[in-house]
């Protein structure tokens, strides 16, 4: 793990040369190796084009931008993904799927089958190596996915609404699984959702981005795992109605008490 995690300096996005417009708007932010960061926000508000410049897939019009104390020009393998979309082959099977993100990485055969086998089992699904995409469900998709993209052990994993699609018993299993993933790597996680909720369960911090800002960074010290009980604490509360406070939806909403 690098120590040097990611680091914004300035950072601003004009998608249109020919428009005033700013996607992001002079973002300084230092996310430390290790940590688990949501990013909620109103949609248009840049939240897609904050994670898409870290990956590399965007380009800054200003500022500079390190991940893992290198500059970030493009994507890279240091830097795994996942979006809402489906991200797994269907004319692979799952365990090929799996070995296909290392082949890039020139690893012999045995050892991409072995490392294959070995995620797959992390998220569940040991079992069904041989299967076809199409003979899943969505939430096993997800796992192959997420075998896919910790199989090539990215030090930074960027994902956009990963589990946007999925129904809500289903991406509580999947907030297990990658919980797990995260504990066990100790990988970087910037992880994008609509989600309030989504937000609570996962993040050690929570950043709300406005209009291409950073309008609120919010601390989410609620202990793990976090059940119920500790989504329902007075702790969480506080972090849910802030948050609802701060996008602005909170009109009619009666402040309680100090
Ligand atoms: N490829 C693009 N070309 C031009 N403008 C873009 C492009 N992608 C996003 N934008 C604009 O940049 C701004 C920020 O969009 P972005 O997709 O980052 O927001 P978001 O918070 O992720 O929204 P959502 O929650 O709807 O996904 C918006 O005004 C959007 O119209």
């Amino acid at each position: 793990m690098s120590m040097d995690g990611i680091n914004l300096d300035g950072v601003s996005v004009r998608y249109d040369p020919n428009v005033d417009e700013l996607a992001l708007n002079d973002i300084t932010l230092r996310i430390p190796a290790g940590q688990f960061v949501c990013i909620v926000g109103k949609s248009g508000g840049g939240k897609s084009t904050l994670v898409r410049t870290l990956a590399g897939l965007v380009k800054p019009s200003q500022g500079s931008l390190t991940v893992g104390g290198k500059a970030v020009e493009g994507p890279g393998e240091d830097r795994g993904m996942v979006f809402q979309e489906d991200t797994v082959f269907p004319w692979l099977r799952v365990q090929d799927n799996v070995e296909f993100g290392l082949r890039a990485r020139s690893m012999p055969k045995q050892e991409r089958s072995r490392k294959a086998q070995e995620w797959l089992a992390a998220v569940g699904l040991a079992d069904a190596a041989g299967k076809w995409p199409r003979e899943l469900s969505g939430g096993m998709r997800k796992r192959v996915a997420l075998a896919t993209v910790f199989a090539t052990e990215p030090e930074t994993l960027i994902m956009d609404e990963p589990f946007g699609a999925l129904d809500f018993v289903t991406r509580s299993v999947l907030h297990s699984v990658l919980l797990d993933l995260w504990r066990q790597t100790e990988t970087t996680i910037v992880f994008v959702t609509h989600d309030i909720e989504e937000a609570l369960v996962l993040g050690d911090r929570i950043l709300i981005v406005s209009d291409g800002g950073i309008l609120a960074d919010l601390d989410c010290p609620l202990p793990r795992p976090r059940l119920e009980d500790e989504r329902s604490s007075p702790e969480a509360l506080a972090i849910t109605r802030e948050i609802v406070r701060r996008l602005g939806l909170s009109a009619g909403t009666p402040e309680g008490p100090a």
